[in-house]
């Protein structure tokens, strides 16, 4: 769901309510949609905040409609959402608390403008779920941070904290104090202002020298590390997209990407994985013992069972 109100008499607050990570499911995606239109038909509207309900900002599209067409498609698709956030008349600006990750990122990036938390964090992990930012992120992070920094939070998917973050320029601004108040009191200071350049999708990459040469020695390096995954090789043919095509281009080869990795086996073992973790952190014993609570024992022998060979 999406909560809607208007705040000031003239700010829209848009709050994504879907605990506990405020994932991107169908329900959020319509509701999102539905509130952006309402904004922007609303006449005494003349900004917008996007915000988490209840702390987080957004852990991203939800991982648990993947490979579930029929929930994929009860939703609108991120990419539509975000490019109605970019577009929007009136300044748009995300006030981040908690996280910012995946969708939620690119949410922000779709943004006019980025509030942040000092205790926040924002990244792009998908590589680690076999995929890459497909809702836009591989192509307007690169435009707002410069290739170098956006290629290594890409191919990584690290978490990067509100100071860096801060110095990157991906956030704007952080404050201490209350985030969703302070995108307010911002968002009306900049009512009616041009937004144009504050549009990424409408700003070209950062230039950089010796361009192929870059990429060529990203790809090798990112494969030596890759160890046969195909994400990482994915997201540096995205991010060199956005380095060498215009926006709309990139977005047609990201989404091409996408769509290979988010069928791939590599993809559905990696949420296989995310699950089991996190199912496996929540067991216990019948005596109430958990994984963090009991000794290991030492293992003494080791075994290999129900391996699977095909032959060709
Ligand atoms: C077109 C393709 C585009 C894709 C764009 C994407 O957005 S892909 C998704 C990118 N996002 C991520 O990879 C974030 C994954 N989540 C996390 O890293 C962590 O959960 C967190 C957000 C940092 C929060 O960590 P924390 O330790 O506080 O909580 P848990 O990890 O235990 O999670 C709590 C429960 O929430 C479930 N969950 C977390 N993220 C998602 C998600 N994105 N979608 C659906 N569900 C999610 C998690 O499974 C836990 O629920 P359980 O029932 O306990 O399993």
């Amino acid at each position: 769901m999406a909560q809607y109100r208007i705040v000031s008499g003239s700010v829209a607050v848009i709050s994504i309510q879907n605990p506990p990570v405020n994932a991107l499911s169908a329900a959020v995606r319509n509701g999102l949609l539905l509130s952006v239109r309402t904004a922007s038909s609303d006449p005494l509207v003349r900004s917008v905040v996007i915000s988490g309900h209840n702390g987080p900002f957004c852990g991203g599209a939800d991982i648990k409609e993947f490979g579930n067409v029929s929930h994929l498609e009860s939703g609108p698709h991120l990419v539509e959402i975000f490019e109605s956030v970019e577009a929007l008349a009136k300044p748009v600006v995300a006030a981040i608390e908690g996280f910012a990750l995946g969708g939620g990122l690119e949410l922000a990036l779709a943004c006019h403008y980025r509030f942040g938390h000092s205790e926040a964090r924002v990244g792009l992990p998908e590589v680690s779920l076999g995929l890459l930012p497909g809702a836009g992120g591989s192509q307007r992070l690169p435009r707002l941070l410069g290739v170098r920094a956006a290629l290594d939070m890409i191919v990584t998917g690290r978490h990067v904290a509100a100071g860096e973050a801060l110095n990157l320029g991906l956030l704007d601004r952080v404050t201490d104090g209350n985030t969703v108040d302070a995108a307010v009191r911002f968002a009306q200071s900049v009512e009616g202002k041009p937004l144009d350049d504050r549009r990424l999708g409408n700003r070209p990459c950062p230039p950089l020298e010796n361009i192929d040469a870059f990429f060529e020695d990203a790809l090798n390096r990112v494969r030596g590390r890759a160890r046969g995954a195909a994400a990482p090789l994915a997201c540096v043919q995205a991010v060199r997209g956005a380095a060498t095509l215009p926006f709309l281009q990139g977005m047609a080869l990201e989404k091409r990407l996408v769509e290979t990795l988010m069928t791939s086996g590599q993809a559905q073992a990696s949420r296989y994985c995310f699950f089991t973790e996190r199912g496996a952190a929540r067991w216990t014993t019948p005596t109430g013992a958990r994984w963090d609570t009991c000794r290991a024992r030492p293992i003494s022998t080791a075994a290999v069972i129900g391996i699977y060979a095909s032959c060709i």
